[in-house]
């Protein structure tokens, strides 16, 4: 499993450069074929599902190409027949993606999987540094750069549950924020951040694994990026276009942090707060800031801000005083 992982990526890489350069003169089709292959773009789902780790099992949301080769539709460069579409359905080009739940290495090979889960480096020492370590969650930082196969390996598995991020094998740039609970190894969910991001984007996609959604992990991933780009003292903000997911996830961290500074925090006590004011104090943009205002349905001509709107999401959303997922006093942030 371990070798044929990076074998598979280096052979896909390659296979991807050849028909680029060969394909030069080919009709439109073509073309659209290995932007396709290259970003590993699917309409329909190709992998049924997904074995986790050995006790976790559940479906994938979005089919993903870059798994297979292209030709034979077979996982990578496996050796293994058994689940070739045609032996099982027209319409999955694989049944059962084994993942470990450590390093997201993958196979379609059961036997080889067991074997693997077994020696699992990672289970015994997580990569990267802790960033993050309350009563509850650690945050590690993964530099892309250093765990290569590791990074890749989990964009190619984060592909399954999100449809308009395509990130795969020039990780070198990214660092990774993987969360986990405290005396686990098992990454739960993740954000990647662009090192050279033009749009100085704190955060270019989030992924919470699906056993381990509305835990609050997502809310808690999107507080830590917006703390980061703070302490580099920048305004900033996600890569967009958003998922609906992340939409949704974004807005309720939005309304959460504008209802708190204008109700409870700095801004609370201010005759007139503008949209740079707001920015400057939660480090969102005011792009956001408006889109969130709109959606609180608390935002007037030129711009005036309706608390009494504020108030009655409040109410509807209530938070119980847990306004932040995030404690200040468990950050380990020293570079
Ligand atoms: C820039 C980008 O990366 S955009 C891409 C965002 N990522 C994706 O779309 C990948 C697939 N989706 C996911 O991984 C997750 O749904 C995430 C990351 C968006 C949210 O992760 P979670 O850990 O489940 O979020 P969390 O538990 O913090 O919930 C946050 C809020 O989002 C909303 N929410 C999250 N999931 C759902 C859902 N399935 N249905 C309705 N609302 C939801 C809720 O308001 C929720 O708060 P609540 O549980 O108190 O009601």
């Amino acid at each position: 499993m371990a070798g044929s992982v990076g074998q598979s990526l280096r052979a896909t890489t390659q296979r991807l450069k050849g028909k680029k350069n060969g394909g030069k003169g080919k009709n439109k089709s073509s073309k659209k074929a290995r932007k396709e292959m290259l970003y590993g773009i699917l309409n329909e789902k190709n992998i049924k599902q997904i074995q986790f780790g050995v006790s976790k099992r559940f479906p994938t949301w979005y089919g993903s190409a870059v798994y297979f080769d292209p030709e034979t539709k077979r996982l990578g460069c496996s050796e293994s027949k058994s689940q070739l579409c045609s032996n099982f359905n027209d319409q999955y080009w694989l049944e059962t993606l084994f993942v470990c739940e450590y390093c997201f290495k993958y196979t379609d090979n059961r036997a080889r999987f067991v074997v693997h889960a077994a020696v699992c480096p990672f289970q015994y020492r997580a990569p990267g540094k802790i960033k993050y370590k309350s009563p509850e969650y650690t945050i590690r930082r993964v530099k892309g750069s250093k765990y290569q196969l590791f990074c890749q390996c989990l964009c190619l598995f984060t592909k399954l549950f999100l449809d308009n991020k395509s990130m795969y094998f020039k990780v070198d740039h990214y660092e990774f924020y993987i969360v986990y609970e405290n005396g686990s190894a098992k990454p739960m969910g993740f954000f990647s951040k662009d090192l050279v991001s033009y749009q100085q984007n704190n955060l270019a996609c989030v992924l919470t694994f699906p056993p381990y959604q509305r835990r609050g992990l997502g809310l808690l991933l999107i507080e830590f990026s917006y703390k980061l780009s703070q302490l580099e003292g920048v305004i900033s903000g996600p890569e967009v276009p958003l998922s609906p997911f992340g939409l949704i996830g974004y807005l309720k961290y939005w309304s959460q942090i504008l209802c708190w500074h204008l109700i409870e925090g700095d801004l609370a006590h201010c005759d007139k707060v503008s949209l740079e004011d707001l920015s400057i104090v939660t480090g969102m943009r005011v792009s956001d800031i408006i889109l969130t205002l709109k959606h609180l349905n608390c935002i007037g001509e030129n711009n005036q801000i309706y608390l009494q709107s504020l108030s009655t999401w409040l109410k509807s959303h209530g938070t119980k005083g847990n306004w932040f997922k995030l404690q200040d006093e468990y950050l380990l942030i020293d570079d």
